[in-house]
């Protein structure tokens, strides 16, 4: 995907906050990218303006050949829909219903049959083949996590955004999910972008981008965790 100048105000006039200043970014498919930054600098309105859930105030986001920014509501509902998967940090799965219906919620909303192969396959990658009927309070956060992300990847989207999906969890468990997203990458050609605020999480991508103060400041394409946490340390991060 591709950003071009991608602006974000919140707000207007003298109150107005610039939270991205003329954005602009080649996001190549099949690429795993972890965006980082200090609180406040921008990470979430960004992947919020990729993803579709929000509009930029000025500026390009283009998916494939789609022009975000030129679609209805209801189209950039469907496009949600049928091209991108999120996970979130806070699972945000439906307590009373089990991790099978949970992962087929997206085909469902979309009115797509679920093929039941093709569930069994990315509940068997995530690991989670024998917890297809247990609800998610019978889980474990990183189980959750796992179960978040087969219900990303069931219906092949194009995009998978993840927003701190390995913040809530262990590091067991988050290396468990990074392993999943970085598969989901090399073996079924997804493109992720995620947030992180983990150096290590960062390290799993093949790029990290840095946004300080609404800009893109940095671009790193071979990340190591030490150099992804010096990186931070200047950006003023951890201060
Ligand atoms: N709905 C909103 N209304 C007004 N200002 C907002 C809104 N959402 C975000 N902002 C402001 O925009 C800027 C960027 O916020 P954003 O949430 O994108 O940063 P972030 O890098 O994701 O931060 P964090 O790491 O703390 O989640 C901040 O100054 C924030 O206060």
């Amino acid at each position: 995907m591709r950003l071009t100048a991608v602006s974000k105000v919140y707000g207007s006039g003298e109150r107005g906050v610039a939270a991205l200043r003329e954005v602009s970014a080649q996001i190549p498919q099949g690429t795993f990218t972890a965006v980082m930054g200090p609180s406040g600098s921008g990470k979430s309105t960004l992947l919020h303006c990729a993803a579709g859930l929000d509009r930029p105030t000025s500026g390009s986001v283009l998916m494939g050949g789609t022009e975000l920014t030129s679609l209805s509501e209801t189209r950039l509902t469907l496009l949600r829909r049928q091209r991108i998967g999120f996970v979130f940090q806070s699972f945000n799965l439906v307590p009373s219903l089990t991790v099978a219906e949970n992962v087929t919620l997206p085909l469902k909303y979309a009115g797509v049959r679920v093929d039941q192969g093709w569930l069994e396959h990315v509940l068997h990658r995530v690991g989670l083949s024998e917890r297809a009927g247990h609800r998610p309070g019978e889980l474990s956060g990183g189980q959750q996590q796992r179960a978040a992300i087969a219900r990303a990847l069931v219906a092949r989207p194009e995009l998978v955004f993840g927003d701190e999906p390995t913040g809530a969890l262990d590091t067991v468990s988050a290396r468990e999910v990074l392993r999943l997203l970085r598969e989901s990458v090399d073996q079924m050609g997804r493109t992720v972008v995620m947030i992180t605020h983990d150096p290590v999480a960062a390290a799993h991508a093949d790029a990290v981008l840095f946004l300080a103060d609404g800009r893109i400041v940095d671009l790193d394409h071979s990340p190591t965790a030490d150099g992804v946490a010096r990186r931070m340390a200047h950006l003023g991060a951890w201060a």
